[in-house]
């Protein structure tokens, strides 16, 4: 038995294995409301296996979003299309899970294959973004946001605690804040985009302190039984790693005693400056290290699909969940594709019920092409 294929119990919620499907913007979304697109693409993920499915970036507020085709959960109306993703991910077997954000000074732009850029000022579906401060992020993304006041702040995370009891009243089981990626969270975090002087702003304790104070308040409402979890970038391989991974361990240790349950480890994507060693899993040893000294379960991301890669991540306890994104756009079944490379016994029953009595029944005889 692979240490993949295991369960893994975290609160009152039990994985079928290791595997994770991070959230994916689907870009498909219409005013944040989800449509048969999400309802299709969902399900088809989850019955290829996985123990976790987590729906993709989901504003707390529509200027929250990234692109105009990106999800939301700032209205009521937009809990039903939501819980019908949420139901059909459990009844797959795989625990339901989403992401809820803000893009901050990332937001309002164009869908990838469209630009990947922001709308500019103005241009119709353009929206006015907001930040810790008012420094552009740069490159495609040039708009500078307005700086945040206290009462921004204070609106964003109340936005935060209704789009979480929204995510619990659609049924989902598994709450992740997306605090990476240079998106709003990360973006007060990190000392080149958050140049505030007051309270939110300069030491460790002024730029962590809008993630705690929004952790403490959706902890409030997401029921404890439940997982709530953060993906946040411990690193962003910028020059300035030195400074930003040991704080980022503290904060991953703050996070652990404001009742986070998991860290999704990430890249903080802060600024146009990374230097990331894409092609290796080069969060693996990242990911241990925080997993050890904050004394929190992690999970990780970023070309972990080889078979032995994952297996060896989770084997070698560098993490307790592997996140496998693209592989799974490209084949949904991925992680039956990997319990088949792995020699998982039974593999075929991966897979629900009516695939998996055929295939298994029928894999001799009658053998089908091999493509
Ligand atoms: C099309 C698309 C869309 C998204 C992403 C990626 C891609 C390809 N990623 C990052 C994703 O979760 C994952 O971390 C990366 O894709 C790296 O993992 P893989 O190398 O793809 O397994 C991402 N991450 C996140 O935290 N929230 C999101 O909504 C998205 N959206
Ligand atoms: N919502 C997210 O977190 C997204 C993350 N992405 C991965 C990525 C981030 C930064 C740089 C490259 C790739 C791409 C699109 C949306």
């Amino acid at each position: 038995m692979s240490a993949l294929f295991q369960p893994f119990e975290l609160k009152d919620v039990t994985l079928r294995n290791r595997v994770a499907v991070p959230p994916m913007c689907q870009y498909s979304a219409v005013d944040g409301f989800t449509n048969e697109w999400h309802w299709v693409h969902y399900p088809a993920i989850a019955r290829g296996g996985a123990g976790l499915v987590i729906v993709e970036a989901t504003g707390v507020s529509p200027e929250g979003r990234i692109t105009p085709g990106c999800t939301g959960l700032w209205d009521d109306a937009q809990v039903d299309g939501m819980a019908r993703i949420a139901a059909s991910i459990k009844a797959a077997g795989s625990v339901p899970g989403i992401q809820i954000g803000h893009a901050g000074r990332k937001a309002s732009a164009n869908k990838p294959w469209e630009g990947d850029d922001h709308i500019p000022d103005g241009a119709p579906g353009a929206w006015q973004t907001i930040a810790p401060s008012a420094i552009a992020f740069g490159g495609g993304l040039p708009k500078v946001p307005k700086a945040m006041t206290i009462a921004d702040i204070e609106r964003v995370r109340a936005d935060f605690v209704a789009a979480a009891r929204r995510a619990r009243d659609a049924g989902f089981e598994w709450l992740e804040l997306h605090f990476a990626h240079g998106y709003l969270g990360q973006s007060f975090f990190n000392p080149q985009s958050n140049q505030r002087t007051d309270q939110y702003g300069g030491d460790f304790q002024g730029r962590s302190r809008f993630l705690l104070e929004t952790l403490d308040a959706v902890r409030d409402v997401w029921p404890e039984n439940l997982p709530l979890t953060a993906r946040f970038g411990v690193v962003e391989y910028d020059g300035h790693d030195d400074q930003i991974l040991p704080e980022s361990i503290e904060l991953a240790k703050a996070f652990r005693r404001g009742g986070l349950d998991m860290l999704s480890v990430s890249v903080g994507f802060s600024t146009m400056g990374g230097d990331i060693p894409w092609g290796t899993p080069f969060l693996g040893p990242i990911a241990e290290r925080v997993r050890r000294e904050a004394e929190l379960p992690v999970a990780s991301a970023w070309g972990l699909d080889d078979p032995a890669v994952a297996e060896g991540l989770v084997a070698d306890k560098q993490m307790d969940l592997v996140m496998i994104g693209r592989a799974h756009l490209a084949n949904p079944h991925y992680t039956y594709a990997l319990a088949q490379a792995l020699g998982e016994k039974d593999p075929d029953w991966i897979l629900p019920a009516p695939y998996a009595h055929w295939l298994s029944r029928y894999s001799g005889a009658g053998k089908r092409a091999e493509v």
